[in-house]
């Protein structure tokens, strides 16, 4: 960070991005037909790290959530006050246009969006052939996560009511689980592990697990 200024550099804020398409870039592109994927969680999970490289690997395009919030949201959680269901409606309406626009072009798209709560999933997924991946993992690691971080309005002060307002996907919605203790690459390895298993995706809740024989993805030639 700029030490004369506490706004983030273009640098600091495409930290993640980056991060998520240096793992990207070895590896081969699996057959996998195309996708319409939102990673949700809490804040500081590491939606933005995994979803990047998942957009990159496959081509697909790749919508950060936290760029669709109207800027008074942003303010409201710079300024320490969590979002509640008000707020998140027009900034939900917005990511679910987002999906409908690629559904429509057909060709696979990521998007990041905490989807807290059931009821912003249906709202997201609304008419759309939409699956979720959720990376869930303690209060802990995340809040250590969000502490290392620099240059991102989101305070650790909010992280317990991230907590207290997620409603963790239930055995009937269209959701792959993958836990986000693993490190990025692992994350990604079992999501594309579950993915070319499964290329039709999911309708339900699963867990994505890592298989011996996911090892070895990095390309070739
Ligand atoms: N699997 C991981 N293991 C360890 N650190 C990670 C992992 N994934 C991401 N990180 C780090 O944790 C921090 C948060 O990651 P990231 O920004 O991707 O999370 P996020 O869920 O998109 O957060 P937000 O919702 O607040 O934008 C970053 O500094 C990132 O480098
Ligand atoms: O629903 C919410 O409360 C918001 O989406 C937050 O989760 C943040 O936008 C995001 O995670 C930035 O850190």
């Amino acid at each position: 960070m700029d030490p004369m200024s506490s706004e983030p550099t273009p640098a600091q804020e495409n930290a993640c991005k980056t991060a998520g398409a240096m793992i990207a870039k070895d590896l081969k592109r699996p057959a996998i037909p195309p996708q319409y994927i939102v990673v949700m969680g809490v804040s500081g999970t590491g939606k933005t790290t995994v979803a990047v490289a998942l957009a990159d690997l496959m081509g697909w395009p790749f919508q950060e959530g936290d760029d669709l919030h109207p800027p008074s949201n942003v303010e409201k959680m710079r300024n320490g006050h969590p979002l509640n269901d008000e707020d998140r409606a027009p900034w939900l309406e917005l990511c679910h246009d987002w999906l409908a626009k690629q559904v429509k072009a057909g060709h696979g798209a990521v998007l990041t969006c905490s989807s807290l709560k059931r009821r912003y999933r249906e709202i997201l997924a609304k008419g759309l052939p939409v699956e979720f991946v959720y990376l869930y993992t303690t209060p802990e690691v995340v809040e250590q996560r969000i502490k290392a971080r620099t240059g991102h309005y989101m305070p650790p002060t909010l992280l317990p009511s991230q907590f207290a307002t997620l409603e963790e996907p239930a055995t009937d919605e269209p959701v792959i689980v993958v836990s986000g203790d693993a490190t990025p690459s692992e994350i990604l390895e079992m999501l594309l592990c579950y993915l070319e298993l499964h290329p039709e995706g999911t309708k339900c809740k699963v867990e994505a697990h890592m298989s011996k024989s996911d090892h070895g993805r990095t390309a070739q030639n």
